[in-house]
């Protein structure tokens, strides 16, 4: 799905009147098959960002189009339809808690499903292979019919993105999928992420904090601050003073160094038993 802001401003309905724009005066194109990683400092509107390209944050100002068509502007049941081609993914999951992992997963499935279907996979999960093969791919195969409310926070933060496996949309708009992933399996499970989405022609629009991850597995990298958009280029383009002045005062959000340091020299610690 192709992603196009002209001059777009949006603000959250619950800010201050008073209160400056969330985003402010994006021009911006996605092309469909695109993958793109939105970088910045805490508050600086990624969220927002994937909200609006999400259609579930109107612009206050310009237009977003999506495939070429303004949502807001396409009727309730056009808006719905191509809510039904895309995936907002939050942070964290808003999982059910006593609901099993299979049909959390399966809830992807819906907009393909009829009702009757959707209902029936409550009481009896349908095509829970499909379910197993996307949990496999994230390493959780053997929770399959665990509780939610039993997984750890990183385990459920890979059940959010086996949704995005096993569902058919076009356009994946993943607000931090590794915030609580270590950092072997937030490597891998972003490698999957772009390797599904580079083999089925779907835009991915990934929000990270961890910048390293970011340089490394996109080619195109935007930086967002204050709402605005500082700098969209290419990966190898973004060097260590953009990046500063991306982050500036906020520094300590810049946890990974651009260039892999010398493996740090571990003392021996002595150990007492007693
Ligand atoms: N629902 C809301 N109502 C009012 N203001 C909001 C709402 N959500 C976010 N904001 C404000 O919008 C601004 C951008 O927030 P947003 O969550 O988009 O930033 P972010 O870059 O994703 O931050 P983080 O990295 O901390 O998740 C912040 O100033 C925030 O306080």
């Amino acid at each position: 799905m192709q992603i196009e802001l002209s001059a777009v401003h949006a603000r959250h309905p619950a800010l201050r009147p008073e209160a400056p724009d969330t985003l402010r005066g994006l021009d911006l194109r996605i092309g469909a098959g695109e993958a793109v990683a939105l970088i910045g400092p805490s508050g600086a509107g990624k969220t927002s960002l994937l909200q609006l390209m999400g259609a579930a944050l109107p612009p206050c100002q310009g237009r977003l189009l999506l495939d070429g068509q303004d949502p807001w502007r396409s009727g309730a049941a056009g808006l719905r339809a191509l809510r039904r081609q895309l995936l907002l993914a939050p942070q964290t999951p808003p999982l059910p808690p006593r609901q099993r992992v299979v049909t959390a997963v399966l809830a992807a499935r819906l907009p393909q499903w009829s009702l009757a279907r959707s209902l029936m996979s409550l009481l009896r999960p349908q095509e829970p292979e499909r379910a197993l093969a996307a949990l496999e791919a994230l390493g959780l195969g053997d929770k399959l019919w665990e509780r939610v409310d039993r997984l750890s926070g990183g385990e459920r933060q890979r059940v959010g993105l086996a949704r995005a496996l096993v569902g058919e949309a076009r356009l994946w708009l993943v607000d931090e999928p590794l915030s609580a992933l270590d950092p072997t399996r937030a490597a891998e499970a972003l490698e999957l992420l772009l390797r599904t989405a580079r083999a089925r022609g779907v835009t991915l629009v990934a929000s990270l904090h961890h910048v390293e991850l970011a340089l490394r597995s996109f080619t195109r990298v935007i930086g967002l601050r204050e709402g605005e958009l500082m700098f969209d280029r290419p990966a190898a383009e973004v060097s260590p003073a953009l990046l500063s002045a991306l982050y500036a005062q906020h520094e300590s959000e810049l946890l990974q160094p651009l260039a892999s340091p010398e493996p740090p020299v571990v003392a021996p610690v002595p150990l007492t038993c007693r």
